[in-house]
């Protein structure tokens, strides 16, 4: 018999949903049981049925720190309406939000029903959605340290980012992946959509290192027919790549700085340079996250394209990586998912 019965909701993208499944495995493993609630057209449409888990897809609107777009409005209004009828119908003792647009419905419900909500922020910075949950949740769960009004903080703990914990060695992680098992590896992430400025910039900038190294530039599933046109012997393009897999192959990465990204980077010990999504286009979550790693000297950020050259070559030197790789050693979040189901496991 099952102590009860958790809600895990959030999705979207990457950096909601991964952590999400992580922690209703540990919930799992706690002996509860799980369902998890994501978005339709959210990333998990593609994910969840492979999982093994229960699942429900509700529609769930785009928040927005300008007026909400219309359209979004009204699947906010559906995504409220079938949360409501998800959780009257599976009476969960607690419900767990990864954030993101897609937790909002479910969430919002739970606090308004009375059923215990748990809040994780895996960014370095509240976002939008969070904003709101937190002062209606029970706990809030953090990635990072936050500075926080006295009223969060009260119920606030650092649990970290609950990473996929799967490791592999260089060699056959590069062999998997179709690459040269002996090959140094540069790994490009452009994160779950892929990044155009990434995509833009880096293939013609790192050409000239393929006579020693090979790439595996992620480029975002939308990008990928053209982007393969850049590939050249050693230089992989992939739209999605198998992330605990690339990061076991890489020995350097270039990326954007989603907080799931560098948390992965923390616990595979891949000294990253971090191109931060421009502040405007996620509130500044990207610039404070790189931002964490960097003041720890875990992490190099690009502030500029005419740095790249001095930033690149500074990473090559395996003197630098080593330097990072043991400051990133103390900031990996190993056991984040355990500590997440904990918390939710002390509401229920
Ligand atoms: C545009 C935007 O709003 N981005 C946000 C989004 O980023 P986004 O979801 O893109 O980025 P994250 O780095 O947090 O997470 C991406 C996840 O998808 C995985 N992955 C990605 C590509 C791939 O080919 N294969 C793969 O498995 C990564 O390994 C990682 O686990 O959520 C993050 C976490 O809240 C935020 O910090 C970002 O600011």
């Amino acid at each position: 018999m099952k102590a009860g019965l958790v809600v895990v909701t959030g999705g979207g993208t990457g950096g909601h949903l991964y952590p999400g499944l992580a922690a209703a495995q540990a919930l799992l493993e706690a002996g509860l049981a799980v369902v998890y609630v994501g978005a339709l057209g959210g990333l998990e449409e593609r994910i969840l049925p492979k999982s093994g888990l229960p699942y429900r897809l509700i529609p769930a609107g785009k928040l927005s720190r300008e007026a909400l777009q219309p359209q979004e409005a009204l699947k906010l209004l559906r995504g409220l309406k079938a949360a409501q009828q998800t959780l009257r119908e599976l009476r969960p003792k607690a419900v767990l939000s990864m954030g993101g647009y897609a937790g909002f419905p479910a969430a919002f419900v739970a606090a308004l029903r009375g059923i215990p909500l748990v809040v994780h922020e895996q960014n370095a910075k509240l976002g939008l959605a969070n904003q709101a949950l937190a002062r209606l949740a029970r706990r809030l769960a953090l990635a990072t340290p936050l500075a926080l009004p006295p009223s969060l903080a009260a119920k606030a703990q650092v649990v970290g980012y609950p990473v996929r914990e799967e490791a592999h060695s260089a060699e056959e992680a590069r062999a998997r992946l179709g690459l040269d098992p002996h090959r140094p590896t540069l790994l490009v992430l452009g994160g779950s959509q892929g990044s155009q400025e990434l995509n833009r910039e880096l293939p013609e900038r790192l050409y000239p290192l393929l006579s020693h190294w090979q790439v595996l530039h992620q480029c975002g599933p939308r990008w990928e027919a053209e982007m393969k046109a850049r590939e050249r012997p050693h230089y992989h393009i992939r739209g999605y790549v198998e992330a605990p897999l690339a990061w076991s192959a890489a020995d350097l990465a270039i990326t954007r700085c989603g907080a799931g990204t560098l948390a992965e980077a923390a616990f595979h010990q891949v000294p990253v340079l971090g191109v931060p999504l421009p502040r405007h286009l996620d509130g500044g979550a990207q610039w404070a996250n790189v931002g964490f790693y960097a003041e720890r000297g875990a992490a190099r950020r690009l502030s500029s394209w005419t740095e790249f050259e001095r930033e690149l070559e500074a990473l090559l030197e395996p003197s630098t990586r080593a330097q990072i790789r043991a400051k990133l050693k103390g900031l990996s979040s190993a056991g984040a998912a355990q500590r997440l189901a904990q918390a939710v496991l002390e509401v229920v």
